[in-house]
């Protein structure tokens, strides 16, 4: 189903931990993509997931006008109470609670797997890793991005990624009203994280109206003025746009048949349980923009910093250019007939 330039799949020396480097292609340039450090049930399904994860982010760099491939680390944490040793089968959930010393040497495993790349790929800071992880891979190689600004990276990436998912909204919100502005305008933010929450304090200084949720009870008071529900309910909820900003794989079949939003536009990756899925949106009528053009402002925020050398508010700028990019390609679908995502598969040059 993917044709892959390279993939790494070993045990970690340091950590025993399955580690699993993809590179999915390096036609347009040096593949990027981040690290993600999540629980599977068995090691096959952190293969898979780099294999679909690494694909996606070469669609995004193409989406995006970057000179660059896609690539994706995961690190596979044993399910609770499991050991590396055994069988990692099939959902994923964000690290959690994982040793400190066991986590360093995963990152170690990781950073010295890119080494061995020379180069061909560079990583950076996906679901469950951050910029001190960035540091830590990059005590074993230099192609890290998004360490530490003291470290000499750019930093965390999460908020470029919600200025760059806010500029697609309200692109989103012109084609559905003929007007970008975002107050008054409803909008479920299924996902609290990194990402999710600077959305929704966007959404929320823009006096939008918001359903917002997390699986993790904590966040319920993260954003004031907000109101929480289940995230079953928030992928439910009747509003404008669905923004998903937790874990891939949340429209299926089922789930876009219970649907009440008139959009979807998120950073989450992957988002697609299989591009079929693509077209039970349009025939419903629910404008769909394809994840790889919402979620790219982190990798634009990166490597406009750390390779082409732009500064904070050159790189922030073309970060915002998202919004056109995503405009282009609903009026192009629009006077085609076709699906957003139809039209961006295929506007990707490789
Ligand atoms: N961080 C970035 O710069 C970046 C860039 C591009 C894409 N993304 C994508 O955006 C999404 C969010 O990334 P993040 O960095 O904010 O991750 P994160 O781990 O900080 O946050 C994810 C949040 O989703 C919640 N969550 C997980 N499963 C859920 C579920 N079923 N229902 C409701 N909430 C659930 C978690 O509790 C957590 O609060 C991911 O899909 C990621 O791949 C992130």
């Amino acid at each position: 189903m993917f044709s892959h330039e390279r993939v790494i799949v070993r045990r970690g020396p340091e950590s025993g931990l399955p580690i699993v480097v993809a590179v999915h292609s390096t036609a347009r340039g040096q593949a990027i993509g981040g690290c993600r450090l999540a629980t599977y049930p068995h090691w096959q399904d952190a293969l898979a997931d780099a294999l679909r994860l690494s694909a996606a982010m070469t669609d995004k760099c193409a989406l995006a006008a970057l000179p660059n491939g896609g690539g994706k680390t995961v690190i596979a944490l044993p399910p609770a109470g499991g050991t590396a040793a055994e069988p990692l089968g099939a959902a994923t959930s964000p690290a959690a609670g994982i040793d400190p010393e066991l986590r360093r040497a995963a990152l170690r495993d990781a950073g010295l797997t890119i080494a061995e790349l020379g180069g061909v790929y560079a990583t950076g800071p996906d679901v469950g890793t951050g910029p001190d992880d960035m540091a830590t891979i990059g005590e074993r190689t230099e192609h890290v991005f998004c360490r530490p600004t003291e470290n000499g990276g750019s930093g965390d990436s999460s908020r470029a990624t919600a200025i760059g998912t806010v500029a697609a909204l309200k692109a989103v919100c012109a084609a559905l009203f003929g007007s970008p502005d975002l107050s008054g305008r409803s909008f479920a933010v299924l996902g609290l994280g990194r990402v999710g929450a600077h959305v929704a304090r966007l959404l929320a200084d823009a006096d939008a109206r918001l359903v917002v949720s997390d699986l993790d009870e904590s966040k319920r008071s993260v954003i004031p003025g907000a109101t929480w529900t289940n995230p079953a309910d928030c992928r439910r909820a009747q509003v404008d746009v669905l923004v998903p900003a937790a874990l891939g794989g949340l429209l299926t079949p089922a789930s876009v048949a219970e649907l009440r939003c008139r959009a979807i536009a998120g950073p989450a990756n992957n988002q697609l349980d299989a591009p079929s899925t693509a077209a039970r949106l349009h025939e419903r009528g629910i404008l769909w923009a394809p994840d790889p053009v919402v979620s790219a402002g982190g990798i634009i925020h990166a490597t406009g910093v750390e390779l082409r050398h732009e500064s904070e508010a050159e790189a922030l700028a073309r970060v915002e250019t998202i919004g056109d990019t995503l405009t282009r390609l609903l009026r192009s679908a629009a006077a085609e007939g076709a699906s957003p995502a139809e039209m961006a598969a295929r506007s990707i040059k490789i």
